[in-house]
């Protein structure tokens, strides 16, 4: 299944504003009351300041002009604390939805994390991990920038806008439409560049993305590009991605500030319009002075907010470009679901594979007719030439990825059918490169036992000593107060399998994987891990995969697996003249 982000089908990517607005409004459907408030707060707020011209051209025609101050000085007092009352409207929009912001941010950057919790492995193999960084981190901030600072003052603009446009054409229908002609144009052309800056705003984001997988990748790697001198190669990747950014970011810079001036020339434009129709009404006497002074508050108050728009414009195309990477994430679903029993096929075997085929990218085919039996209890090792397929046959015996064709059967039943809980539960897997926490040797050892998270370190010693591994833990200084810094050289990767060892062993699972575990041990250690295997519950299968041969001389049963397909070895010495052989042809 396709999950690369960047390279979604055009259905899967193609989203209209409106559908994503739905969406983003049911999810944040528990921030209802907040909005409802912040609403109320915004419509008086521009209730208020819609009354104030009104109040202004009263006062000019029948105070000012009939020199009666003290009916100013009562006015003045009104539109005094009318304002005042807007201020306080206004304060409490903003800090609600400065709440209301930061609430969203936080849900939705727990829902795609969690999102990205369920998704398959296959995912992260195809997406890098500085893009999906971005994407949690600056997508999410840009919509919490539009809904704390923008949306309501959007709302709030329109309101006033329409008010004020309500006004302009009840005072007189004539000079209101002269004045709004400019308003139209202002319309057609939005409706006309909108796609467009969306576009550019939406390109700039995935190179911000891109920039960001460069950085984290480059970081992750410095150890390589130092030991090879390679700096020049990723200096030059990251100044590619730097200038793709650049002339992205400046294309962006170029839409978003578009509508700002067009919109002030038309706006200016409006206003000359109703000032000169308004002195040629005054001379014909069919308009007075105050009304005019009404119409050209009237007039600001209608094209002020409209420019503020333009700039709210430009930050919601942002937002909306925004989301849509976000949704992308959030709208995937993972193919490794968990199913009802489908086929009748069944196993005595504690694990099969039956006739199963497997391909990473749907093309190129990497395993072939595999037919696999795992008993209750027994010791197996997969052996063969680099890249023969061994790991890809433990994924699948963990399901970390699903067999293109075939069956792999758990307990009789197809691997499918097993929640996540009740998989991991059944079978550990201890990977060639194993990942910690940061934090101490205990919370990682916790980390794959909850069922351990009460108890004290005493207890948890006595549980490591009944399970056999007293001399493991023993091996780190300070034992399960050890501190360890993820990805750090702490310490050395034999002790990071070590403890990877102990969190799996202590699960007591029933099948335990161990993918070339003892690779990066010394001899003495190794000897250690095997007693320790040897005493492992009877009930326990083991699968060893290994290079080194005295690593499996246990085993009950030996498979060579090479160029995708597995043979049984029978004994120890033919399994090395196939290894020998394997090698000799790959
Ligand atoms: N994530 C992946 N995406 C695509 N191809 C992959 C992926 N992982 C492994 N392969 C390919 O699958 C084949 C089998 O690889 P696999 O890692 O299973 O071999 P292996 O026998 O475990 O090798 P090694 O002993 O070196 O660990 C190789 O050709 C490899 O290039």
């Amino acid at each position: 299944m396709n999950y690369n982000l960047n390279q979604l089908s055009t259905q899967q990517e193609k989203q209209s504003t409106y559908k994503a607005l739905k969406r983003l409004l049911q999810l944040i459907s528990a921030e209802r009351k907040n909005l409802w408030l912040a609403l109320i707060a915004i419509l008086v707020n521009s209730g208020l300041l819609l009354l104030g011209p009104l109040l202004v051209g009263h006062t000019v025609d029948t105070y000012i002009r009939t020199k009666q101050y003290h009916g100013v000085l009562v006015f003045g007092g009104i539109l005094l604390v009318m304002y005042f009352f807007a201020m306080l409207t206004g304060y409490t929009q903003t800090k609600l939805m400065g709440g209301v912001g930061q609430r969203m941010l936080y849900t939705l950057r727990s829902a795609i994390f969690n999102k990205l919790q369920e998704l398959p492995v296959s995912f992260f193999n195809q997406n890098k991990a500085g893009d999906l960084i971005s994407r949690v981190n600056n997508d999410t901030d840009k919509l919490n920038q539009f809904f704390s600072q923008s949306l309501m003052q959007f709302i709030g603009s329109i309101v006033t806008m329409i008010g004020a446009g309500i006004f302009i054409l009840s005072i007189h229908i004539e000079l209101g439409a002269a004045a709004l002609v400019p308003a139209v144009v202002i319309v057609l052309f939005t409706m006309v560049l909108s796609p467009w800056v969306k576009r550019k705003n939406a390109t700039n984001l995935k190179s911000v993305g891109g920039m960001s997988a460069e950085i984290q990748e480059s970081l992750n790697n410095f150890k390589v590009i130092i030991a090879f001198n390679r700096r020049d190669y990723f200096r030059k990747r990251f100044d590619d991605a730097n200038k793709e950014n650049y002339k992205t970011a400046i294309g962006a810079g170029l839409a978003n500030n578009i509508f700002v001036p067009v919109y002030g020339l038309l706006s200016s434009a409006a206003q000359l319009t109703v000032l000169l129709f308004g002195i040629y009404l005054i001379s014909k006497g069919s308009f007075t002075l105050g009304l005019l002074v009404s119409y050209i508050s009237y007039t600001t108050n209608f094209y002020n907010p409209l420019r503020q728009l333009a700039a709210l414009w430009t930050s919601f195309q942002v937002a909306m470009a925004s989301w849509d990477r976000i949704s992308q994430i959030l709208l995937l679903e993972t193919d490794l679901k968990q199913i009802d029993q489908v086929s009748e096929i069944s196993s005595d075997a504690l694990m099969e594979f039956k006739d199963v085929h497997f391909s990473y990218d749907g093309t190129k085919e990497i395993l072939h007719h595999i037919n696999l039996r795992f008993e209750k209890g027994k010791t197996y090792a997969l052996i063969g030439p680099t890249g023969g397929g061994k790991t890809t046959t433990a994924s699948l015996i963990s399901r970390l990825y699903d067999a293109t064709k075939g069956t792999v059967l758990l307990n009789g039943k197809d691997i499918r059918t097993y929640s996540a809980e009740e998989r991991t539960q059944k079978i550990g897997f201890i990977l060639q490169e194993p990942f910690l926490f940061t934090g101490t040797v205990k919370d990682n050892i916790l980390y794959g036992n909850p069922q351990y998270k009460a108890v004290t370190d005493d207890e948890l010693k006595q549980i490591i000593a009944e399970a056999n591994l007293n001399d493991l833990l023993a091996i780190f200084d300070e034992g399960l107060s050890t501190q360890i810094t993820s990805g750090s050289d702490s310490i050395s990767l034999g002790q990071k399998q070590l403890i990877a060892f102990m969190r799996a062993v202590l699960r007591n699972p029933e099948l335990l994987i161990l993918d070339e575990a003892t690779a990066n041990i010394d001899t003495i250690t190794e000897q250690l891990l095997s007693s320790i295997l040897n005493k492992l519950s009877k009930e326990t299968t083991l699968v060893i995969i290994a290079h080194r041969l005295n690593t499996i001389e246990n085993a009950d049963e030996i498979y060579f697996v090479n160029e995708g397909e597995v043979q049984q070895a029978g004994t120890l010495k033919h399994a090395l003249d196939m290894l020998l052989e394997g090698k000799r042809v790959s």
